[in-house]
């Protein structure tokens, strides 16, 4: 069951159209990821989902509301990662964490949330002096302490270190585990690999592309990649031959084919019946990166 509809979404900033006919549902229970490059209208998107943006046209419903005219029925189950600018700088962690979780009727324990997220150290600190990865722990935990259905996380690990990030992650899965739904923009192809569910590319306003991360990187031309430097050199016949092979580069000694599993397979093959030895032979997977920058690619410029 979708908990998140966006039809035909618009709008447009001055007359130039940022988010131009963005439609995507998000089911109830899964982590849905939203990728693009800077600009792209991922922000503008989600704040309409908020209910902080007005769009131009189009519909956008999260959990049977409409964000225009349910916003009291959505602060309810929508929790959402604050940008940093929205704390006073002299409010202590302690005294922010109360603080929500007095909006709510029926809140998270705030000092396991505190806990969970490495911030029981910095209780008494002020806002305005925590590092930029300790704040961001902090808008995670005030985005979840109303124990929302749905939670918004914009940049989620951005200034964390790979530690916190990781037990960031780890959280995330949990909650999801919960039942809650996560809607994540997030420019970390690691973590969107890790994470989603399902993605929707952004480019330029528009979803280019929505699929697993498995399905994304299967659609990238790229591939299965076998690299080796063979002890004598291979016959261009043969290497003509090999199924599903897109390209074939040699350097320095050096052969780089572009295919796919069965590529692999016939290379070896190949390479044992002309008794041949591959020195470092590496045969790597094209990752979530390399489908979002062929996905995103400006074939204008
Ligand atoms: N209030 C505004 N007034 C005018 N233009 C805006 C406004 N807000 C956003 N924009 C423009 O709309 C476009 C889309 O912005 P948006 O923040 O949605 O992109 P994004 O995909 O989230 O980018 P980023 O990855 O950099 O956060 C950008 O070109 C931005 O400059």
């Amino acid at each position: 069951m979708a908990i998140i509809e966006v039809n035909g979404l618009r709008k447009a900033y001055g007359g130039r159209p940022v988010v131009d006919g963005v439609s995507f549902a998000v089911e109830e229970g899964e982590i849905f990821g939203i990728l693009g490059p800077n600009g792209a209208g991922k922000t503008t998107t989600v704040e309409c989902l908020e209910g902080l943006r007005e769009p131009d046209a189009g519909a956008v419903c999260v959990a049977g509301f409409d964000p225009r005219t349910g916003r009291d029925e959505l602060t309810r189950i929508l929790g959402v990662q604050l940008q940093e600018s929205e704390l006073q700088e002299k409010l202590t962690v302690r005294e922010a964490l109360e603080l929500y979780s007095a909006f709510y009727p029926d809140p998270a324990g705030w000092r396991e949330l505190a806990e969970r997220l490495g911030l029981t150290g910095k209780l008494t600190t002020r806002f305005g002096k925590l590092s930029g990865g300790q704040k961001q722990r902090l808008f995670i935990a005030l985005a979840l302490i109303g124990r929302p259905r749905v939670v918004v996380l914009d940049e989620l690990t951005t200034g964390l270190d790979p530690r916190a990030r990781r037990d960031t992650w780890k959280l995330i899965e949990e909650v999801r585990d919960s039942g809650v739904t996560v809607l994540l923009v997030t420019h970390f192809m690691e973590e969107a690999q890790r994470l989603c569910d399902r993605i929707a590319v952004f480019k330029q306003g528009r979803v280019a592309a929505l699929d697993t991360p498995s399905g994304l990187i299967r659609r990238s031309a790229g591939g299965t990649v076998i690299s080796f430097a063979p002890s004598r050199s291979l016959d261009d016949g043969d290497l003509a031959e090999l199924p599903d092979a897109q390209t074939i580069e040699r350097r320095n000694g050096h052969l780089t084919i572009h295919g796919t599993d069965t590529t692999v397979n016939a290379v070896i093959s190949l390479l044992a019946r002309r008794q041949i030895t591959a020195h470092q032979l590496r045969v790597t997977d094209s990752t979530l990166d390399d489908a979002f920058l062929e996905l995103t690619e400006d074939r204008e410029n």
